[in-house]
């Protein structure tokens, strides 16, 4: 993975001969399925061997939107990592995010709060869905009402990486949003923002410091 003094990976739009690139972080508790749905969709696989993700998985893939060569850079993280401790630089520069639950796991779903909060903290206005992995192991849970997702007016996607069942759909309803979040972004805000945060991971020595500063201008901002 390329990367700069600020351990941030160089955009490789250039050597994949790309129109666009965009990133899209996959955010969730261990074992939720993040990685494997990744695999499912990159390369239409399943294994189902546990092998939790150590530290950043970078994926790379093209394809194409209204005639545009897009790179799309999937950011997979170990969801060990848990909200709290998540680098600032994972989030950074982020044009979507797939926020992932085990269907038979609830605290996996609890915990959608405080990723969402986490994620927000970061990235304001980007499009997030949430995804309802491993529905293959029990149908009946499409039936169920998972309101975090209403409440927060997010697309709800029920899925299973282990047969497959609509898991291209919401990669693919992701990359689009994605785009067009990139192509669209109307937030003055947001893109104030995006400049900022460009600017303090530039300065910053380090990317606790920088998310300390991010965090001083957003309190100054919500007052
Ligand atoms: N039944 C079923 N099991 C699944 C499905 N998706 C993943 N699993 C299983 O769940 C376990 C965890 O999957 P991973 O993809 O490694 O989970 P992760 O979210 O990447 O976990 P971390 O890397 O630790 O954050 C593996 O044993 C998978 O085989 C699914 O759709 N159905
Ligand atoms: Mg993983």
């Amino acid at each position: 993975m390329a990367g700069d003094a600020s351990g941030i990976p160089e955009l490789d739009q250039d050597k994949y001969d790309a129109d666009e690139e965009v990133k899209i972080i996959c955010l969730g508790d261990s074992a939720v399925g993040k990685s494997k749905l990744m695999e499912r969709f990159l390369i239409d696989g399943y294994h189902p061997q546990q092998l939790s993700t150590y530290a950043l998985t970078l994926y790379k893939y093209t394809t194409t939107i209204d005639s545009k060569a897009v790179l799309v850079d999937f950011w997979d993280t170990a969801g060990q990592e848990r909200f709290q401790s998540m680098d600032p630089s994972y989030y950074h520069k982020a044009h979507a995010c797939i926020m992932v639950f085990d269907v038979q796991r609830k605290i996996t779903y609890k915990n959608l709060t405080s990723w969402y909060t986490g994620l927000r903290e970061y990235r304001p206005e980007i499009p997030c869905v949430v995804v309802a992995n491993k529905i293959d192991a029990d149908m009946k849970v499409t039936q169920r009402n998972f309101n975090f997702a209403k409440k927060q007016g997010l697309p709800l996607y029920f899925v299973s990486a282990a047969d497959g069942t609509n898991v291209v759909k919401m990669f693919k309803e992701s990359i689009k949003m994605a785009m067009s979040y990139k192509q669209n972004s109307s937030d003055f805000m947001d893109e104030v923002m995006q400049e900022l945060e460009a600017l303090l991971f530039k300065v910053a020595p380090h990317p606790r410091k920088c998310s300390e500063l991010l965090s001083w201008s957003r309190r100054r901002r919500s007052r």
